[in-house]
């Protein structure tokens, strides 16, 4: 099936957008207000129409150095992780300025590669952002540069807001750069290259005609941009890049116009869902469930509630993947547990509304969420 931006971005109800440190920052002349208040503008009519952003926003390094009066970039790694720090704050400040002005709420997210490499991590990440996302509030994410290393030397923003898109299961990655999207060749360093309008995300093609960042703010270039694309597209997540001082791009791009660079991604997300857990995990446990949770799963798609459960098998932690059985021991299904297996004993045939009771706190009214869940055939 060939999809095209038409479709791709008109469709995409979960949204990650990612600005690279040139434009966020003018090219380290410090934030640029105007094109900040621009994108806010915009995410603001991409909520009103009913879709789910995430923003995932570079700048604090460039933005620090520039108040701390740094005119080249150093190369000591605490030096950098502390212009991080100080740039993070005008950074976090100039989004929830500029989103309230367009009547978002926002919230600032840190994260790590590493966050997203634990599985308890990755779901109280995951769970933080959709909870955020429930109450209309717009996260603005970058990378915890204070505790990272090699992020911060190779600055790789690309990556993490692939790692967000498939952390979030979106539907599209935005990535808003320099150029108009991505060249057969560098165009700074080769004149007579030619625009890519639309490939498959993942062909190895594209990794040849990619090369570094072009500008000495900004790290990744065009590679990691490729690179990150392949990611999200594990996940089902189909990537844009494109010119982030195109006028009304993100509109633009959702009203199904044709801007930038699209990368399409090759599988659906339920098949790659499917897929990530086939592949990742090895099963750590099982739950056992009642005939009437079986059909709640099978036939409405639910997720399962501790309800439904009869029994736990094994010793999984949280994040971990578990088997579900019927009462015959048949596995009907497989998921991520939202609790330990221990914790799992206590709310076997429970409410969900007792969990506080019972384990002193609540994450989640579900054992297994339906979007970690995936039916066996
Ligand atoms: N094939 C290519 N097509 C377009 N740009 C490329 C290509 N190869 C390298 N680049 C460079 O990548 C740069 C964008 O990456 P980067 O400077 O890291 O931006 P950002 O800060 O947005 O992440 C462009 O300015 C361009 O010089
Ligand atoms: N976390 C760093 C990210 C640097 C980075 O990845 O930059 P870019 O290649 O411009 O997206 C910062 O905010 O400066």
């Amino acid at each position: 099936m060939t999809l095209s931006t038409s479709t791709v971005l008109r469709d995409a109800r979960r949204i990650v957008v990612k600005v690279g440190s040139s434009l966020v920052t003018n090219e380290g002349r410090g934030l640029d207000e105007e094109a900040i208040g621009e994108w806010c503008r915009q995410l603001g009519a991409l909520v009103r129409d009913g879709r789910e952003v995430i923003m995932v926003s570079s700048g604090a390094i460039a933005e620090g150095m520039k108040r701390l009066g740094w005119t080249t970039r150093p190369q000591e790694l605490h030096e950098l992780q502390a212009a991080a720090a100080v740039g993070q704050m005008g950074l976090a400040h100039m989004y929830e300025t500029k989103l309230r002005e367009n009547g978002l709420g926002s919230a600032q997210v840190l994260l790590t590669h590493a966050d997203l490499a634990d599985r308890e991590r990755y779901l109280n990440a995951r769970s933080t952002l959709l909870t955020l996302l429930t109450h209309g509030v717009l996260p603005v994410i970058n990378e915890n540069d204070t505790v990272v290393n090699d992020e911060i030397k190779f600055g790789d923003n690309d990556t993490l807001g692939a790692l967000v898109a498939n952390l979030v299961e979106a539907d599209a990655l935005i990535i808003l750069t320099d150029q108009k999207g991505l060249y057969t060749a560098d165009p700074r360093r080769d004149p007579a290259a030619t625009f890519v309008h639309e490939a498959r995300a993942g062909d190895a093609k594209l990794e040849e005609m990619a090369g570094g960042a072009g500008s000495s703010i900004g790290k990744g270039g065009m590679i990691t941009k490729i690179l990150a694309a392949k990611r999200a597209a594990g996940s089902g997540a189909s990537t844009v890049i494109a010119w982030g001082r195109e006028p009304d791009a993100l509109v633009r791009l959702t009203q199904g116009e044709a801007i930038g660079t699209l990368l399409v991604a090759q599988t659906q997300k339920q098949q790659a869902r499917k897929q990530w857990m086939a592949d990742h995990l090895q099963l750590r446990g099982s739950v056992t469930i009642d005939d009437g949770a079986v059909n709640k799963l099978k036939s409405d798609g639910s997720s399962l509630l501790p309800i439904g459960m009869t029994g736990v098998d094994g010793d999984f932690s949280r994040g971990e993947v578990i088997a579900i059985l019927d009462g015959q021991g048949q596995e009907i299904a497989r998921g991520l547990a939202n609790y330990a297996a221990a914790e799992a004993r206590l709310l076997c045939r429970k409410p969900s509304g007792k969990m506080t009771e019972l384990l002193g706190y609540a994450a989640e009214p579900e054992m297994v969420h339906r979007d970690n869940l995936v039916l066996s055939k």
